[in-house]
């Protein structure tokens, strides 16, 4: 692969002219929006109208005049088009974090009988202390976790399991789960699914409908670039909406919230699923950013993120670098999302000397060397970038001082 070959690649990409609707740093190679999604310029312009007309002139008359109220639905639709999910189940609110403590309660309240919430060992650890402090708040006999250590998940779908949570793409490997084939064996033990799309959801086409899925969440900051702390989103599959019971009864959930009633009854749909007041400002970046997706076909992001991939494990084997680095991201694409992983023991050290160089990736402990690819504004001559710095760090050992600066500042 030469360097003409690479530029060939962006002068026939169809994606090449949507980096123009980001406002991204010159001589910046971002390779991080798989954990802070980059700059919209529509949501910064949204962000001066939301501050200085709706708030700054408008006042409070916006929850009507500028459908503040309408918001969570507004937004959690556009991100439902993404995911593969028809309206009326998908809503936007929270953080992952909080929306998991609503589903687990919602999902192990319609499992009468089973306990279990079956999770993988090295699943993100939110995920996991969510369930834990469930456990711990309901008791063993009502909430018990189950770590599975291993690659095959399929195994551990066992009739005691009440509900499977799994994330679709994990965020240290990239290793990417086969959503309809594991929904579907889990659903053959009754064991109801909720599927973490921290690092699927607008980084490749998801079918929550088509794959019958129960539950879901994903976050707004990553590849739907909404911003730091940009609200969550939830899914549930509309069959469930009548029958869950989410234990966040928080005011903007409730079925009629000013009338100021004593006493709770959910929204309808998905709005039960509400529990505070929205964060307005935070939620229309967000809302605004996501328009850079208008007219984004999702399978050209994919195919041109499995491109972009294979582009830098390409070159960095070219680059004579892999008897250093080690690969731990699957090589086929049907199993890998949107980023690639080596493990180097100065990984750290790395990450420091690229980000000194204005590339930005990250490091993830103890030694892990992750990049994230952005199909909307991620070019190929990017990758080809990227790997020659990489392959002058690595090779002339450049990190040593880093690491060197590191341990000091830690001891
Ligand atoms: C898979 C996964 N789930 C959840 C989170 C965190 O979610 P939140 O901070 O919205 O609670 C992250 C990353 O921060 C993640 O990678
Ligand atoms: N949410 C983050 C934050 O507030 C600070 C730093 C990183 C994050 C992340 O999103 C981490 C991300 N989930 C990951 O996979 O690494």
């Amino acid at each position: 692969m030469t360097f003409q070959d690479v530029q060939a690649l962006d002068l026939n990409d169809p994606l090449a002219d949507r980096k123009k609707q980001f406002s991204l740093p010159a001589d910046c190679i971002y390779l991080d929006g798989n954990s802070l999604g980059a700059l919209p310029i529509r949501a910064k312009n949204r962000t001066r109208e939301v501050i200085e007309q709706q708030w700054g002139q408008d006042l409070i008359k916006s929850w009507n005049t500028h459908h503040w109220i309408d918001l969570p639905a507004q937004t959690g639709e556009k991100i439902a088009s993404l995911i593969g999910a028809a309206a009326g189940q998908v809503i936007c609110c929270d953080s992952i974090s909080v929306n998991l403590f609503k589903l687990l309660c919602s999902a192990l309240n319609m499992q009468k009988g089973r306990t279990v919430v079956l999770s993988q060992q090295d699943n993100f650890p939110t995920d996991l202390y969510m369930v834990q402090g469930l456990a711990e708040l309901l008791g063993q006999q009502q909430c018990e976790l189950r770590l599975q250590g291993g690659d095959n998940i399929v195994e551990a779908l066992t009739a005691d399991v009440a509900v499977l949570l799994l994330t679709q793409v994990n965020f240290r490997t990239g290793y990417m789960h086969d959503m309809q084939l594991i929904t579907q064996l889990a659903h053959q033990q009754g064991i109801l699914v909720i599927w973490d799309l921290a690092h699927s959801a607008g980084a490749l086409p998801i079918e929550l409908d088509k794959c019958e899925v129960d539950f879901a969440v994903g976050c707004g900051y990553k590849y739907l670039n909404g911003g730091p702390g940009a609200p969550a989103f939830v899914y549930v599959a509309e069959r469930h909406q009548a029958i869950a019971k989410q234990p966040l009864s928080g005011w903007m959930g409730h079925a009629k919230p000013f009338d100021f009633s004593p006493q709770y009854q959910p929204g309808q749909g998905m709005l039960r699923f509400l529990c505070g007041t929205p964060s307005i400002v935070s939620m229309s970046v967000l809302d605004a950013a996501l328009e850079v997706f208008d007219g984004v076909d999702m399978c050209v992001v994919r195919d041109k993120s499995c491109k972009l991939a294979q582009l830098y494990i390409g070159l960095v084997a070219q680059a004579h670098l892999t008897n250093k680095l080690t690969l731990i991201s699957p090589l086929r694409n049907e199993d890998r999302g949107s980023q690639v992983s080596y493990t180097h023991v100065h990984a750290f050290a790395i990450c420091q000397a690229l980000i000194a160089r204005n590339i930005i990736c990250d490091f993830r402990a103890p030694d892990v060397l992750r990049v994230g690819f952005t199909p909307l504004y991620t070019s190929y001559v990017d990758i080809w970038n990227a790997v020659e710095h990489l392959q002058d760090i690595v090779h002339n050992e450049i990190y040593h001082e880093t690491k060197y600066n590191q341990l000091n500042k830690v001891t």
